[in-house]
Formats: structure tokens, C-alpha cells, sequence
């Protein structure tokens, strides 16, 4: 069998007395999409924010591509290929849409030295930038300030970034929050799509496109992982409809 390309074991995290992260293991494999799905402060969040290196756990291990990373930060688990999406968007509002992704392109060629050259002319960065917008959608967007771009435009540009960095994983947290029906059609299509080159860790609340997209579902509550399955096994299964599908189905 594959191996995971992600794989978190025992994780915890404590805010005072309050459990954030209860004991939580998952696994990403090549090629999924993992959704994970819970109640309003069940700890979605939180535990995308230790994967990504932003909060320290507790305890516990977070391996990605058979390397424990649990002592790296931020940048450097970016940098092994670890992309994720923010609830909070952290976009250089003022630039275009095209420069936000040439910076990731920038960083992802670790050069420093290109300040001599017109930026903007620089087709070593423009073209990448130009073909990871395109992917996610925004092609004709390209010269728009990010200030300027829809709250969904700006989720794509926030995945567009992640694969100018070359991502090998993708942590999406609420990607089709504040998008309408057609946003998250849009979104939903291309995300059915990246799987295939990035397996894919989903936070998400509409539940039309979890069901649409994943592979296996992980369901929290209170911190705890209370069931893992596929969608049909998700549906059926009774305490996570009683914790939270409630009269969704
Ligand atoms: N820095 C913090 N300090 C104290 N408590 C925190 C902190 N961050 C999160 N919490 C608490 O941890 C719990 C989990 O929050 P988290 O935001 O991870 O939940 P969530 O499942 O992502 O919720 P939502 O679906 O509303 O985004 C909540 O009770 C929250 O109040």
C-alpha cells in the first residue's frame, strides 16, 4: 500500500483546561481528498494551524513525506512542500493578483539577486505565475490588485500561490467560505481536479461539496477524531449524525 503523505499520530493541544486537540491521528495518501468536518469550534482550525506549523501541539507527530517536521516552522515546512490556505487571507492586498504569485515563484527559485531587472518583465516569473492563475481560474484577473478581487477570487489567487510553491499537499481551511453557488461550483470542479496532483486536507462547513469531493471524511468533535470513513460511511454512521449531520441528510 502507499504511504501516507502525511500522517499525524496522538496529536494534542491544550488551551487552559479546554482540549483543543484530543488524541487526534489521520493520514493523508496520495491522491485524496481528506475532508475534515465538525461543529463550530471542534478544533478544525486548530489542528490545521500545528499541521502547518503556525501553533506547537502538545504532544504527538506530524510526518510529511516520511519526515517528522514536528520541530520546523512555517517557512520551512512550506518550503518541503506543505501548502496551505488561510481563513484569514494573508495576500499582499496592494499588489496585482499576478505579482502576489511571481513572489511565490520568487521564493520557490530562491533568488534574491533579480532587483536589477524590470520584475515585471521577467518571464522566468511571469510565465509560472502566469500558468498557475490560469489553472486556478484567474487568467483574465491577472492584473487586478488582490484588494480588488473577490472573496472567493481571492481563495483561488491563496491556491494559485500554493502551486507556484510547488505544493505537495494542500491544507485548504474554508476555501468556499463567502463564495455563492456558482464560486463554489467553480472551486469544487478545480479541487476535484488538483487531487490528483497534491493530495488535499479540507476544512469545510458546505457540506454539498464535501460530499462532492472527498475521499474519506474525518469528523470532529470536542478535539477528538469520532469517525473516519468514506462519504457513504460518514452518512450512515449514527453518533456523527447525532453529533452533527443532525437533519442535513
Ligand atoms: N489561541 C487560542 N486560545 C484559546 N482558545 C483557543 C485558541 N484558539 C482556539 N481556541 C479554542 O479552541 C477551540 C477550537 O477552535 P477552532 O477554531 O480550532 O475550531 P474550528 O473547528 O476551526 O471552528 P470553526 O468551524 O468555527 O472555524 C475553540 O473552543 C476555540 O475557542
Amino acid at each position: 500500500m502507499a504511504e501516507p503523505v502525511l500522517e499525524i499520530r496522538n496529536l494534542n493541544k491544550s488551551f487552559g483546561a479546554l482540549k483543543a486537540t484530543d488524541d487526534v491521528s489521520l493520514d493523508l495518501m496520495p491522491g485524496e481528498i481528506h475532508a475534515l468536518i465538525g461543529p463550530n469550534g471542534a478544533g478544525k482550525t486548530t489542528l490545521i494551524h500545528q499541521i502547518a506549523g503556525s501553533l506547537k501541539p502538545g504532544s504527538g507527530t506530524i510526518n510529511f513525506l516520511g519526515r517528522d517536521i514536528g520541530a520546523l516552522g512555517v517557512s520551512e515546512r512550506t518550503r518541503l512542500g506543505l501548502g496551505r490556505t488561510f481563513q484569514i487571507s494573508s495576500l499582499a492586498p496592494e499588489f496585482s493578483a499576478l505579482r502576489n504569485v511571481m513572489l511565490a515563484v520568487q521564493a520557490r527559485q530562491g533568488s534574491s539577486f533579480r532587483f536589477f531587472r524590470p520584475v515585471m518583465r521577467d518571464a522566468t516569473l511571469t510565465e509560472p505565475a502566469m500558468a498557475a492563475l490560469e489553472r486556478v481560474g484567474l487568467g483574465d484577473r491577472a492584473r487586478i490588485s488582490a484588494a480588488e478581487l473577490s472573496h472567493g477570487e481571492r481563495r483561488q489567487l491563496e491556491i494559485a500561490i500554493a502551486l507556484a510553491l510547488g505544493s505537495k499537499a494542500f491544507l485548504l481551511d474554508e476555501p468556499m467560505a463567502g463564495m455563492g453557488p456558482e464560486g463554489s461550483k467553480t472551486l469544487t470542479t478545480f479541487l476535484d481536479g488538483l487531487r490528483r496532483e497534491a493530495p488535499i486536507l479540507l476544512v469545510e462547513h458546505d457540506m454539498d461539496a464535501v460530499f462532492a469531493l472527498a475521499d474519506r471524511i474525518s469528523v470532529l468533535v470536542y478535539g477528538r477524531v469520532i469517525a473516519t470513513g468514506t462519504v457513504e460511511e460518514i452518512r450512515r454512521d449514527p453518533e456523527v449524525r447525532r453529533a452533527y449531520l443532525g437533519d442535513q441528510d
